[in-house]
């Protein structure tokens, strides 16, 4: 378990103080993969250096597994940052090493003998699917390979928790789930406690369980994946939703605009939902109860989180108006969030 308790970070520099992390509380459970997101200089690089002890909060605590970071002295604190595993947005790998001897560095570190630094490293190599590629050197990988060197450097000592600081922030959409598809598989295999940083809504959504979003150095909103993709309440974090469900539609305000334009005719309805009802026959199960009215789906996206699916549908739909409060009152019975967002 994680926690952070209160934490606060101040600068003092030539202009002044600038807080840089402020009050913030988050509790991070054992082998869940905890987001953080937030835009660029949010705090998430000040909350990632006091998480691994690099630096002291001006106020506040963080305790890992017990342990309070701050507390710790010189030689404790070198024993618990080798259980804490990070991975970088630029790898951080050392290039005149290979594959393995990089994974080995970390074992080497920590004085293990160099038949286990061996065994060790090869089981990790295998594992983050690497076989074959033991003695290439980090300028013969692709970026998604270095990354999965970085990750298997990063297990090499058993660690508490991982921390990914924006690790797939310079990888491309295919790579990037790949690495955050690995990063599941660890997390799963291992019940290993990970925390993500990023900037990517993305990657949140595909993989956390949970999520902070920061802004301005505080923590504005947090929650499931599920509960605040559904329903999210802050304005940054509705930007940050509405990018990753469609980028190139950054409000829903401009959604519905557009609809009402390019469909000026009958009901425009909003239906959200989650779970199973994504699996449900709504649409069909509507026109069969109500032959008489005429539904045409003119939006719609559905997305996974690790809770389950949540969509939302755009229907247009024209008729007498007994058939259309038939329809609505069927959704409202199939307990499908409805909005009437526009009538002729
Ligand atoms: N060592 C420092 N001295 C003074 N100010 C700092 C220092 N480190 C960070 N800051 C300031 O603290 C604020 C938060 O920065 P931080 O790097 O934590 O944000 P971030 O969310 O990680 O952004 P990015 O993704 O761009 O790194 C910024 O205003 C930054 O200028």
């Amino acid at each position: 378990m994680i926690e952070f308790k209160d934490v606060t970070k101040t600068y003092t520099t030539k202009d002044g103080d600038l807080t840089a992390v402020s009050d913030v509380n988050l509790n991070i459970d054992d082998g869940e993969i905890y987001g953080i997101v937030g835009y660029s200089g949010a705090g998430k690089s000040t909350l990632t250096r006091m998480l691994n002890g690099l630096e002291n909060p001006t106020s506040g605590e963080i305790d890992i597994n017990g342990d309070q970071i701050t507390a710790l002295s010189g030689s404790e604190l070198r024993k618990k940052r080798q259980k804490i595993g990070m991975i970088f947005q630029h790898f951080n790998l050392l290039w005149s090493r290979t594959v393995i001897q990089n994974i080995m560095f970390p074992l080497e570190v920590a004085g293990v003998s160099r038949s286990d630094r061996k065994k060790k490293a090869q089981h990790l190599v295998d594992l983050v699917g690497l076989t074959g590629r033991e003695h290439s050197y980090p300028s013969e990988l692709s970026g998604g390979q270095k990354q999965r060197v970085g990750i298997a450097r990063a297990l090499a000592n058993d660690p508490e928790i991982l921390i990914s600081d924006e690790a797939t922030s310079a990888l491309d959409p295919q790579t990037t789930d790949e690495v955050l598809d690995l990063l599941l598989e660890i997390n799963k295999k291992m019940n290993l406690s990970i925390v993500l940083i990023t900037h990517e809504m993305h990657a949140i959504r595909k993989i956390c369980d949970h999520v902070a979003v920061m802004d301005a150095g505080k923590v504005v909103e947090q929650g499931t994946v599920f509960n605040v993709f559904r329903n999210p309440k802050q304005e940054i974090t509705k930007r940050f939703v509405s990018e990753e469900v469609d980028p190139a539609l950054t409000d829903t305000n401009s959604i519905v605009e557009d609809l009402i334009k390019s469909y000026p005719d009958g009901t425009i309805v909003q239906l959200v939902f989650h779970g199973d009802q994504a699996k449900l026959p709504i649409v069909s199960e509507m026109i069969h109860q109500f032959p008489k009215l005429e539904v045409s789906i003119i939006e719609g996206s559905i997305h996974q989180t690790q809770e389950g699916s949540i969509g939302s549908l755009y229907l247009q739909i024209n008729g007498d108006k007994e058939s259309l409060d038939g329809a609505l009152a069927l959704l409202k019975k199939m307990r499908v969030e409805t909005e009437v967002i526009h009538h002729d």
